[in-house]
């Protein structure tokens, strides 16, 4: 077959790759890719929907060979920036971590440049469109839902974390779901680090309204803990159904943050960076309690609601909690009631199964060790 091709019937582009790598078996083939859907457009690649087939057996069209569908996301090869994405997706392996099936470089015909390709497993939307389909009908996600997603955002974090890796760009579009099974996925390590204790790192990092305090006044020695916060401004989106912190520029920012949780502490800009030259909005924006401004930003969050955003959307890192308190948190107990059951969107009245949320590796009984009746207490 010639190199490139455009096969008619679907529109959809194959081409041959001498070396395609899978990930579980590290072993390489020559593989025919069809790419048939764009999928996603970002700022450093292109996500389309493919297929691949192995080539020994190509003749046979119709076989059942065709693996897939995949997202395959390319990159241009050989920036130090993007190689730690397939660095990081070839050691992590988690229910909630998008699992790298397959990997290759090839040579575009187009620009005679090198691009890499990772083959991901692929799923049907991000929980940006998920909370922008509510949005759009003048509603916000049910809490159900807003709760099995936060939960397995939190466990994704405990295992990324553990390993040392920081995702560094958490906001709705990096998070995949399963509108269906409920299943969500964190995407995009293209930011992801792993950081190392006392090594710093740039600061210029994370997309602006999900940026952690500390990024935004410059703090290079920062730790998994921004992670956190992204995790609370993304458990504040489904309640709100827009961005919670919208600055209209880096250092406003800050004053976005400050307007829900009150002026941050001198001593927190101090220690964050000693250097910070930006406006430190000292002053307050609001009379009255922080929690009453929580219940009048959020008012369908619930009390528990309240509690788990007060807890992630702390200005000191130290302060926020950590990824297992999370999951241990009440607000995520009617998941662990054995009469659970949920309702996925457009199942009606039906009932449907639970992801597993439960299912832990040794690796994650380890870390979460004590707290693990609180996690599962009432299944067992
Ligand atoms: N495994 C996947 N399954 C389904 N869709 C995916 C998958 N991976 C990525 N996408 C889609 O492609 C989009 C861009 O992917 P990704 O964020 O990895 O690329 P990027 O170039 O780093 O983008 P950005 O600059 O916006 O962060 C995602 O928002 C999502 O819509």
């Amino acid at each position: 077959m010639s190199n490139r091709t455009t096969n008619q019937e679907d529109a959809a582009v194959e081409f041959l790759v001498d070396k395609i790598t899978n990930n579980e078996t590290n072993i390489s083939q020559a593989m025919v890719v069809r790419e048939y859907r764009k999928i996603g457009e970002g700022a450093f690649g292109t996500v389309v929907q493919a297929q691949l087939h192995p080539y020994e057996s190509y003749t046979q069209k119709d076989s059942d060979k065709w693996a897939g569908p995949f997202a395959i996301k390319r990159v241009p090869a050989q920036t130090e920036y993007k190689s730690r994405e397939l660095e990081i997706l070839r050691i992590t392996n988690h229910p909630n971590v998008i699992k790298l099936m397959y990997f290759f470089n090839y040579k575009s015909p187009q620009d005679h440049k090198v691009y890499q390709h990772l083959a991901m497993e692929c799923l049907p939307e991000t929980l940006q469109l998920e909370i922008r389909r509510f949005t759009s009908v003048k509603q916000s996600l049910p809490l159900t839902h807003i709760k099995i997603y936060c939960y397995q955002i939190a466990r994704a974090m405990l295992y990324l974390h553990a390993l040392g890796i920081c995702h560094r760009d958490i906001k709705p579009s990096n998070i995949l779901v399963d509108p269906k099974s409920g299943v969500l996925k964190i995407c995009d390590f293209g930011s992801a680090k792993r950081l190392e204790p006392n090594q710093p790192s740039v600061a210029y990092i994370c997309s602006r309204y999900y940026r952690a305090p500390e990024l935004i006044v410059g703090c290079t020695m920062y730790t998994t803990q921004i992670d956190i916060w992204g995790l609370g401004c993304v458990l504040g989106e489904m309640f709100l159904g827009r961005a919670v912190f919208q600055g209209s520029d880096p250092t406003l920012q800050l004053r976005e943050i400050s307007k829900l949780l009150g002026p941050p502490d001198k001593r927190f800009i101090f220690n964050s960076n000693p250097r910070y030259p930006g406006p430190l909005f000292s002053k307050p924006l609001f009379t009255g309690k922080v929690i009453d401004r929580f219940q009048k930003v959020f008012p369908n969050a619930t009390d528990e609601g309240y509690d788990l955003l007060l807890s992630v959307l702390q200005y000191d890192p130290a302060k926020r909690a950590t990824p297992v308190e999370i999951m241990a948190h009440s607000f995520f107990d009617e998941l662990r009631s054995k009469d659970f059951v949920w309702y996925a969107r457009g199942s009606g009245d039906v009932a449907s199964p639970a992801p597993s949320f439960f299912n832990f590796s040794s690796f994650e009984l380890d870390l979460i060790g004590k707290l693990l009746p609180k996690i599962y207490q009432f299944q067992q």
